[in-house]
């Protein structure tokens, strides 16, 4: 249970493998937890940018009293929701939430994603409940979001240490070594340079540290701008007595491991870069947010005030193993996303934000999309989806490491193969059964990224953040609009779908038939041809029908769902307290129902069968 206790949300576990061999060295490296907001997802909700523009907000600086008006929130809205065990439902026209029916593995429903755009939704599994939306997005949509990522600048996870201490003697010896240690002079450390500094350590003597070593300790502990060398700020920030024993310690552990074993220690490898949409005017960007709408039929405050999305490149050994994106319920933290939404001006000031003891992530749903076809490996693992007999106290007794997705991703009893366009949709919480609010994490939600084995994988993450305390929630919208009609309100997006194909290339400039593929204009066709074409994602039917093949031969290789052979299977032999049988609540809300057609509505709604006990077996014998 140690792991699940642990459970501090996406990246911020540090516990995330627990492999049989070399466990104490392995628990040495996770005993690490990252120091200060030093991992990746450091400015999961509000970046530095957001922090500033919102304590702009915040902060009435200027004592202009009116400012602040917008965040007020009806005194009827505070006391519908001050008593906890109400049994009062949502008010259907404030907020509701909302979860579709999984209904069982296989199952497709129809979702209009935005007007006359009709997808296939394919369920994967249900407990939690996970979809497959192919094309959701077209292949240009792909390419443009991995193109704002670069031009954003990608970063590598980080652990970097506290802020230093160092007095201003200190700093000037640390300076003039930093000098004597950069031999060519160019004002940056490289590997080959800090190897001087560090092979007195007493742990490089005591090993056999090599450059490749030393370059390592760059990447993951001490670059925080994520080029690859050492500038004079990163060199006084490691220049610490602490930052030194951390860094004596870190080379004991990967002393005697080899590259591969040092990657597979690092719970994320990969690199993130986060694009804000709360103030773009990216049409892209903005239109796939309506679409998050169409297809989780979510109030659109809540998918528009929801984290910036995260665009993450993973290379070759890159993976991102087991985790949860939402923490556990509560009641002492706050969630991050509307952390010190209530306190006054001057205690706001004082709040630390980056202290993340105080925190937590309260993701409700995520929404993932794979912006290109992966070569080989790379799928996302779900390892104990649909898991009749998994707890939290049978992972302890659990025959390997199921953290450990560069080992034993396969054996996760749902894996999905990337597949460029192609979004999946899951919940990490189940709705609270008697208000219909975000209620109990969802302890099989535990997924992370396999071990990319050849190419570069390419995905970006929605997180739809919800407080579970709903007035908080609804302040954190009135924030954000009051903030975006400030600030760039009357320039924000209004998604009006053309009514026919072609209109869009016509109204953005005129583009011609005859233009190259990569300067053509956002493919959008118009219901039929939508609906046709199988979505967003289809040049031509070729290309499509080769997208299809290429992704059923990924499905038959990664996906395999067998029926549990009783008795040989050590997962499925301890005699657990069934896990909560999946308490989706649909909140039957008249705007989510509105947007479903007829037969959807039928499966939306529970009338489909409930497979009272999906069967599984590991997946051994991939
Ligand atoms: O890479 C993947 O497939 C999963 C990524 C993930 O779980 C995350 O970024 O939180
Ligand atoms: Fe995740």
């Amino acid at each position: 249970a140690d792991n699940l206790s642990g459970r501090t949300g996406d990246g911020r576990d540090g516990n995330t493998l627990r492999s049989s061999e070399d466990e104490d060295v392995e628990k040495k490296i996770f005993s690490k937890k990252p120091r200060m907001n030093s991992n990746d997802d450091a400015d999961l909700m509000l970046t530095e940018e957001d922090v500033d523009k919102f304590d702009d907000y915040f902060v009435d600086d200027d004592d202009d009293e009116g400012f602040d008006e917008g965040v007020e929130v009806e005194d009827d809205v505070l006391d519908r929701n001050d008593d906890e065990s109400s049994e009062e439902v949502l008010d259907e026209d404030d907020l509701w939430l909302f979860q579709y029916d999984p209904v069982e593995v296989g199952h497709v429903q129809d979702i209009e994603v935005e007007d006359g755009a009709v997808l296939k939704m394919k369920t994967l599994a249900v407990n939690p409940p996970i979809f497959e939306i192919k094309n959701f997005l077209s292949s240009e949509e792909c390419e443009h979001v991995k193109a704002l990522a670069v031009k954003k600048g990608l970063q590598t996870s980080l652990t970097v240490p506290e802020k230093p201490t160092l007095t201003e003697a200190e700093q000037e010896e640390a300076r003039e070594y930093f000098g004597e240690l950069d031999q060519d002079e160019d004002g940056f450390m490289n590997g080959t340079e800090l190897y001087e500094a560090v092979k007195l350590f007493p742990s490089a003597q005591k090993f056999n540290l090599t450059t490749e070593h030393v370059e390592e300790l760059i990447k993951v502990k001490l670059d925080k701008d994520g080029d690859g060398l050492l500038d004079i700020d990163e060199f006084l920030e490691a220049d610490t007595p602490a930052m030194e024993e951390e860094i004596d310690k870190w080379f004991v552990v990967i002393g005697n491991l080899g590259e591969n074993e040092i990657k597979r220690s690092q719970p994320r490898v990969s690199e993130q870069a986060w694009l804000d949409q709360w103030t773009t005017e990216d049409e892209v960007l903005l239109r796939l947010q309506d679409r998050v709408i169409g297809l989780t039929l979510l109030p659109s405050s809540i998918i528009q005030t929801s984290e910036h999305l995260q665009v993450v490149r993973y290379q070759p050994g890159g993976h991102y193993h087991a985790h949860y994106d939402s923490d556990e319920l509560d009641d002492d933290l706050e969630c991050s996303h509307t952390f010190g939404i209530e306190d006054s001006d001057e205690e706001r000031r004082y709040r630390n934000r980056d202290d993340f003891t105080q925190k937590r992530l309260c993701r409700l749903a995520t929404v993932l999309y794979y912006l290109n076809d992966v070569e080989e490996g790379g799928g996302t693992a779900f390892p104990v989806a649909d898991n009749e007999t998994f707890t939290e106290e049978s992972l302890d007794e659990m025959p390997y490491d199921i953290y450990d997705l560069s080992s034993h991703c396969l054996k996760s009893n749902v894996v999905v193969p990337p597949e460029k366009g192609k979004a999946i949709l899951w919940y990490n919480h189940y709705l609270d059964e008697t208000r219909g609010w975000i209620g109990e994490n969802r302890n099989h939600s535990l997924h992370g990224g396999c071990d990319v084995i050849k190419g570069t994988k390419w995905i970006a993450n929605n997180w739809i953040t919800v407080d579970n305390h709903v007035e908080r929630q609804i302040m954190f919208h009135d924030k954000y609009y009051s903030l975006l009609d400030q600030q760039s309100g009357e320039a924000r997006y209004t998604f009006t779908p053309p009514t026919e194909a072609g209109e869009l290339a016509e109204g953005d400039g005129g583009a011609t038939d005859d233009e190259t593929e990569t300067d053509e204009p956002l493919r959008y066709g118009d219901g039929d041809d939508f609906a046709k074409d199988g979505g967003y994602g289809s040049e031509t039917e070729d290309t499509r029908r080769a997208t299809e093949q290429i992704a059923s031969d990924i499905d038959e290789k990664f996906v395999k769902r067998q029926s549990h052979v009783d008795g040989e299977d050590e997962l499925h032999s301890y005699d657990q307290e069934k896990e909560k049988e999946g308490k989706v609540q649909n909140v039957s809300h008249r705007k989510a129902r509105e947007k479903l057609d007829d037969s959807n509505k039928q499966s939306n709604l529970f009338s489909g069968p409930r497979k009272s006990g999906m069967e599984f077996q590991r997946n051994d014998e991939l």
